[in-house]
């Protein structure tokens, strides 16, 4: 009988061209994605070595990080970001490679677009210069983020070196209560890992929780394991991958699309495969969680208070004592005391169509509190803005008071003109609330869709299940 193998070692097999003496292997690499952030360089060195990428259609170029959200007839008004958004427009068309700049339709964040376009597929290898590339596994694809020089390899040999990683398998059973998200289980299960707990590993969702929940919440899911540490996350197939990719633009049709099908339903781990690490959670156990720290996996239940010095292990009292310093507030504070100044519902983990219809169903007919200066909608891409529109979601938030916006990055990093001033307060949909990661001096609480909502109306967070 035919060994049984992981999900990920499925991928790694059909992916790997040779070992390599110091226990690395050369990887052969299906889709690469490029922004316009982390490839200049990897541009250059190209050029200079006298390269050209091996395979342009292997690769989907869109400028995400600094594009502005807002008045884009006006151009871009910061300087770098200006020059790395022409650079990549101009390098993508002098190789002739596939390129959505801030006008075209199809822009948007990278790792929204590529699976809504269906360029994601099961059974694939991916990487681009971004971390959050981890939420194309929702897909049973092996992706993940590289660094600028690896991006220069890519392009060259559409092949990487690196290390196999261990395995993790999340298994969460049961179901998810009313007004709990995969983004709280994202959450729950960083707090219950730690920050940097899935090191060197490629970590499995599965259980029947993670059977029943959609593309996009499973999406949300993989994008946050980076949080978590791990560089790769994981979903098997299903019919639910198929059910979404199914008439999706890079998609085969007819005769090939039976022959797809069938090939990406072996990226499943066999029954019996071992993994190097397991571990269980229950979906009844995860409830709303607000982080109130400067990492990820520093939070709390919505019903909880701040951590008191005396509930931390030593070893962490240091980090601690710093994030509420920055974060400015006090051990034993109640989470729904905290009030804010603004709302961001956007970023790769949370701007698909699915994020905003929750968003907007909590939203509806109600008014964004006076005391909160700005409320922001960014949609992933410019088709979850045209989906939207088309089911009348951007209304619900314009007249509760939201701002709706042009699809990209924005306000997840300070990165564009979408920023926390220094002091403010923000409660985020997004993946990372590191010191000045909104804006310098901005202090970020990373929460689901619903409660991003809930909080906006309430001015301060509350609980979604009682809204
Ligand atoms: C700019 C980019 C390299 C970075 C990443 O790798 O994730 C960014 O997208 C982020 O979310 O911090
Ligand atoms: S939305 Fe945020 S996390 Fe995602 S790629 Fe952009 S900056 Fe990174």
């Amino acid at each position: 009988m035919a060994e049984a193998k992981t999900l990920f070692q499925k991928l790694w097999d059909s992916h790997r061209v040779v070992d390599l003496d110091d226990g690395e292997a050369l990887v052969y690499i299906d889709r690469h994605l490029v922004n316009e952030v982390t490839s200049p360089q990897a541009f250059e060195g190209l050029g200079r070595r006298g390269r050209k990428p091996w395979r342009v259609d292997a690769v989907l170029a869109a400028a995400d990080h600094n594009v502005p959200t807002l008045m884009r007839s006006q151009g871009i008004s910061d300087q770098l970001a200006l020059v790395q958004v022409r650079a990549l427009a101009s390098n993508c068309q002098a190789l002739g490679i596939t390129h959505y700049g801030m006008d075209d339709a199809r822009q948007g964040i990278l790792h929204v677009i590529a699976p809504e376009l269906g360029i994601t597929q099961p059974g694939m290898t991916i990487a681009c210069g971004d971390s959050h590339t981890s939420t194309h596994g929702a897909f049973g694809a092996l992706a993940f983020g590289i660094g600028t020089s690896d991006i220069e390899h890519l392009l060259a040999s559409q092949c990487l070196r690196m290390r196999p990683l261990k395995t993790l398998r999340i298994t969460v059973s049961g179901t998810l209560g009313k007004g709990v998200s995969s983004k709280d289980l994202a959450l729950g299960i960083i707090a219950r890992l730690g920050a940097s707990g899935g090191a060197g590993h490629a970590i499995e969702f599965a259980g029947d929780t993670i059977e029943s929940l959609s593309m996009e919440a499973r999406m949300t899911l993989c994008n946050m394991s980076i949080e978590a540490g791990a560089r790769v996350g994981l979903v098997g197939v299903d019919q639910t991958t198929i059910d979404y990719l199914q008439g999706r633009v890079a998609v085969p049709s007819g005769d090939a699309w039976e022959q797809a099908q069938a090939y990406w339903r072996e990226f499943v781990s066999d029954e019996g495969a071992r993994f190097d690490r397991e571990l269980a959670i229950s979906a009844e156990s995860i409830q709303p969680i607000v982080t109130w720290g400067t990492s990820p996996d520093m939070s709390c239940t919505i019903d909880g208070r701040v951590p008191l010095p005396e509930d931390i292990e030593p070893t962490r009292r240091d980090s601690y004592t710093q994030a509420l310093f920055y974060m400015d507030l006090c051990p034993g504070m109640a989470i729904s005391d905290i009030r804010l100044d603004k709302v961001f519902i956007g970023s790769c983990t949370n701007a698909r169509i699915e994020d905003l219809r929750i968003a907007a169903s909590v939203v509806k007919g109600q008014r964004v509190a006076s005391s909160i200066r700005q409320a922001l909608v960014v949609p992933g891409s410019g088709m979850v803005k045209a989906q939207a529109e088309a089911e009348g979601l951007d209304r619900i938030f314009v007249d509760a008071g939201f701002e709706w916006r042009e699809p990209g990055c924005s306000m997840c990093l300070g990165m564009n003109e979408d920023r926390l001033l220094p002091g403010e307060r923000c409660a985020s949909t997004s993946n990372r609330n590191f010191e000045g990661r909104q804006g310098a001096g901005g202090r970020s609480h990373l929460v689901s869709p619903a409660m991003a909502a809930a909080a906006a109306i309430a001015g301060h967070f509350v609980d979604v299940r009682t809204c």
